[in-house]
């Protein structure tokens, strides 16, 4: 341990013990005012990433969609392109007003501003329900080296639960922002749903794409070293879709299928940033790609970023959808238990696109 930090705190284990097991988080860590980054959040050199195949100014970026337009067709067909192309892109004029989603970001602000006692009420350990779960890092006994962010993620079963269980710091303002953003899921859903030969978004194809969700919480404080560890670590999401609120602060940064380049998603006052999850690449039978995306810490600035994971219900079978393969596609994924795939994503740390190989034939 180094000499800064051995002021404030003598081992590794009361680090770990102060933000994992006291709840202070790593927001509580960053606001004593440490000045170098503890030993456990230190990244192999590879996942730091933070110079290297990093273009700022690249020509490479991902589509900004504008929803409002009124020729259907284009739009769909610009949803559609990026989901095969990028796996990701964001949408402007989609409808959500930039109320609720000032209200959201406000909302997150203040649940994370908590007194830590209160906070904890929601940890693992005391939390009521598994459906709300305050953290840090991803999976911290899973992690060789852990994410400087915390977390609330709220896992939504009805509003009389949410009443019930949901912080309520946050709880008005997380249903609003989730209720208002439907029309857009379901649109972005019956256009990715078309372009399979999925010609109705009916009940069973409501279940298979959008049947549970999931609102996350992030909070990135201020980093002490940011050039030496990560937000979020490479992973995708193993939604169907994941719709993404960021604020302006930036840090968001998504693989380039073509370049395998890491390129910046630029905050867009007002947008949206959609991105394909596990579940409808497997759907899709690897049409719609899943991308690896990962999140850096800074040095300046708390960041937050708001994403709701609309998934298939957990227990949901899921695999290529007939629609795709009746035309004799080779099947690429096998069938799997969605609830069997999301508990294998979370029993280990973020290792980029390697969850996916569980649905390999
Ligand atoms: C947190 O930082 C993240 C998160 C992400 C997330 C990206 C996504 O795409 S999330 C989409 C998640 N999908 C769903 O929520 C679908 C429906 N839900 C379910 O199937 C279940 O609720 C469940 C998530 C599988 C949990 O089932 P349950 O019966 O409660 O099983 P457990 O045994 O309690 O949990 C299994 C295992 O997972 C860990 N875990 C559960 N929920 C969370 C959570 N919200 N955050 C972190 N870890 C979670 C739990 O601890 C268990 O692990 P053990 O080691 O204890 O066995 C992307 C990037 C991020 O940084
Ligand atoms: O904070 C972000 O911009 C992205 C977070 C993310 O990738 C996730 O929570 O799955
Ligand atoms: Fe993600």
């Amino acid at each position: 341990m180094n000499q800064t930090l051995a002021a404030q705190f003598l081992t590794r284990d009361q680090v770990t013990n102060f933000v994992v097991h006291e709840g202070n988080g790593v927001k509580g860590l960053s606001e004593t005012g440490i000045k170098v980054l503890p030993d456990q959040y230190i990244q192999p050199f590879e996942e730091r990433l933070i110079n290297f195949h990093v273009k700022e100014d690249s020509d490479e970026s991902i589509p900004v969609i504008d929803m409002s337009n009124l020729d259907e067709k284009s739009v769909s067909k610009a949803v559609c392109d990026a989901a095969e192309e990028w796996g990701f892109f964001q949408v402007i004029n989609h409808g959500v007003s930039m109320e609720v989603l000032e209200n959201m970001k406000t909302a997150t602000h203040r649940f994370f501003g908590l007194p830590v006692e209160e906070k904890r009420k929601f940890s693992r350990e005391k939390s009521l329900s598994t459906n709300v779960r305050f953290g840090t890092s991803f999976s911290p006994h899973a992690e060789k080296a852990l994410e400087w962010k915390d977390y609330l993620s709220l896992f939504f079963v009805s509003e009389a639960e949410a009443s019930q269980l949901w912080p309520d710091s946050c709880r008005s303002e997380t249903l609003e922002y989730m209720n208002e953003t439907k029309p857009l899921v379901k649109k972005l859903l019956r256009f990715l749903g078309e372009n399979l030969n999925v010609t109705e978004l009916d009940k069973t194809k409501e279940s298979l794409f959008m049947g549970s969700t999931r609102i996350n919480l992030n909070y990135y404080p201020i980093c002490p070293n940011p050039e030496l560890t990560v937000g979020v670590g490479r992973h995708s999401d193993v939604s169907s879709l994941t719709i993404l609120l960021q604020d302006e602060i930036g840090g968001l940064h998504v693989r380039s299928l073509t370049t395998g380049r890491w390129v910046h998603v630029p905050p867009i006052s007002g947008s949206l940033v959609i991105n394909i999850g596990d579940a409808m690449q497997i759907m899709s039978n690897g049409r719609y790609k899943s991308v690896e995306h990962r999140v850096l810490a800074n040095s300046s600035y708390n960041r937050i970023s708001v994403p709701i994971f609309v998934n298939p219900k957990p227990e949901s079978v899921i695999g290529p959808l007939l629609e795709v393969i009746e035309n004799g596609e080779k099947p690429v994924y096998r069938d799997i238990l969605y609830t069997d795939y999301v508990k294998h994503f979370f029993r280990k740390a973020h290792d980029g696109k390697k969850t996916i190989d569980f649905a390999n034939i």
